[in-house]
């Protein structure tokens, strides 16, 4: 396999980032070879499809890393898990997982890989318990380990209670839980966990944040898909962040935010120089606009100023800050980077430029304009932690109340059409 990957063709990606050109760099010369999971030019065109779905992507996961993909919906991260467990055929590239080809040695590959599919796949009838039993055996585990094995699964993600009843009535969260005990059972070398924590209450998530953390402490390798940018920061050593079926990113989570992030915000409080005298903020703006040319003032309240410092390292903002915090009568301050939802946010734009199923959406939008509900009471629009956004408009009058997710962080355009057209708007 060596061979393969070393001596295929090259391909140049153009306007490619220099991280992700650097790792297929790397891919091409072979210094992935040791790696648990390897990935050459991986491709797939769905049959009737004009863009690929995953396009020539190259990465190699070392052992003990936790390699986060992220992209918003229909990047084509489960394409790309689909074609690692062989679910689905691969148009080009190759992929190795322990040494072995997910082209030509896919059932060594399965003795090798844990995957916790994005949509449940477990059997109703059969209990939690009965489950890794399954499973344990379908990996080759010893007969006489599987009662061990079963239950360290079992109190690993905390299903001891549920363990004995049919996997049909769990809860989401616990079914969630089922599968990925499902994907870690056996000690894979690679562990694929598609969304493993959606739906599940943070008590839970944490206990399964637990869990993947003593995988890779293992020294196994863990490829994990995630909405929560809170989950890549706790788990991930690097991450890629996928538009369009290709790589746009590729880096530790520090490394992306100071190369993508929009910098720093500097949030200051003022103090009055007596008690009952009105604050005046003048002098710190302008000192704020002068050190700091270009800076942008996000919040004035009463006793509070917030800047967004996009030009200036970290250094030089605590420097110039303090220096003057006497003089300028701050009382407090504080700054803080770049979040990792802001960089993924900037990056999920670019897909909804050419999403087909944006489209898709618009059409959906165009079909549902004759419900009218009017006149729209209330309207709002959010923002949640997960890099969704939340529309949601109401008609107490007529008692409808209507959310919707964005199917994209991105599509804001879309889902507002969509609401709009919903609403009776247009
Ligand atoms: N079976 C299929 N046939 C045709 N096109 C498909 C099929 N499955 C996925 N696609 C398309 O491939 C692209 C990538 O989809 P994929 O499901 O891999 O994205 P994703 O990043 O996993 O999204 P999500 O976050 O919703 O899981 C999308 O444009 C999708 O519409």
């Amino acid at each position: 396999m060596d061979n393969w990957f070393t001596k295929c063709p090259q391909t140049t990606v153009r306007d490619e980032d220099e991280d992700v050109a650097a790792e297929r760099q790397r891919v091409y010369d072979g210094a992935s070879k040791t790696d648990i999971l390897q990935i050459r030019d991986l491709s797939k065109t769905y049959v009737g499809r004009k863009r690929a779905a995953v396009d020539r992507i190259c990465v190699g996961v070392p052992a003990g890393e936790c390699f986060g993909l992220l992209g918003v919906n229909g990047a084509g991260k489960t394409t790309t898990f689909k074609m690692l467990t062989g679910d689905s055929d691969v148009s080009s590239g190759e992929a190795t997982v322990a040494g072995y080809s997910i082209l030509t040695e896919i059932l060594d590959v399965h003795q090798n890989m844990g995957y916790c599919p994005q949509f449940e796949a477990i059997d109703e009838l059969l209990t939690g318990r009965e489950h890794l039993y399954l499973y344990a055996r379908l990996r080759g585990v010893p007969e006489c380990e599987i009662p061990r094995v079963t239950e360290w699964g079992i109190q690993k993600l905390g299903l001891t209670e549920y363990a004995g009843r049919c996997a049909g009535t769990y809860s989401g969260g616990n079914k969630r839980k089922l599968s990925t005990a499902i994907a870690m059972i056996g000690c894979p070398a690679l562990v694929l966990l598609d969304e493993p924590t959606t739906g599940m209450d943070p008590h839970s998530r944490r206990f399964l944040w637990n869990a993947i953390m003593s995988v890779i402490q293992d020294g196994r390798a863990v490829v994990l898909t995630s909405h929560s940018m809170e989950e890549c920061e706790a788990l991930c050593t690097r991450l890629a962040i996928m538009v369009n079926g290709t790589f746009k990113c590729l880096g530790t989570i520090q490394h992306l935010k100071y190369k993508f992030g929009d910098g720093y915000v500097v949030t200051m409080k003022m103090k009055a120089a007596r008690a009952g005298v009105s604050l005046d903020l003048e002098p710190v703006e302008s000192f704020m606009e002068s050190s700091f040319p270009g800076c942008v003032q996000r919040e004035k309240h009463y006793n509070t100023l917030q800047y967004e410092i996009a030009s200036s390292s970290l250094a030089r903002i605590f420097q110039l800050v303090v220096a003057n915090k006497e003089r300028l009568s701050i009382e407090d301050y504080s700054v803080s980077q770049t979040t990792l939802d802001q960089v993924f946010v900037n990056f999920a734009k670019q897909q909804t430029a050419e999403d087909e199923d944006a489209t898709l959406n618009k059409r959906t939008a165009g079909r549902r304009k004759d419900v009218k509900i009017l006149p729209l009471q209330r309207r709002t629009q959010k923002q949640r932690d997960d890099g969704h956004v939340e529309f949601r408009a109401a008609n107490e009058l007529c008692g409808v109340d209507l959310t919707l997710v964005s199917c994209s962080c991105g599509a804001l355009d879309e889902a507002d059409e969509l609401i709009s057209a919903a609403v009776g708007e247009q």
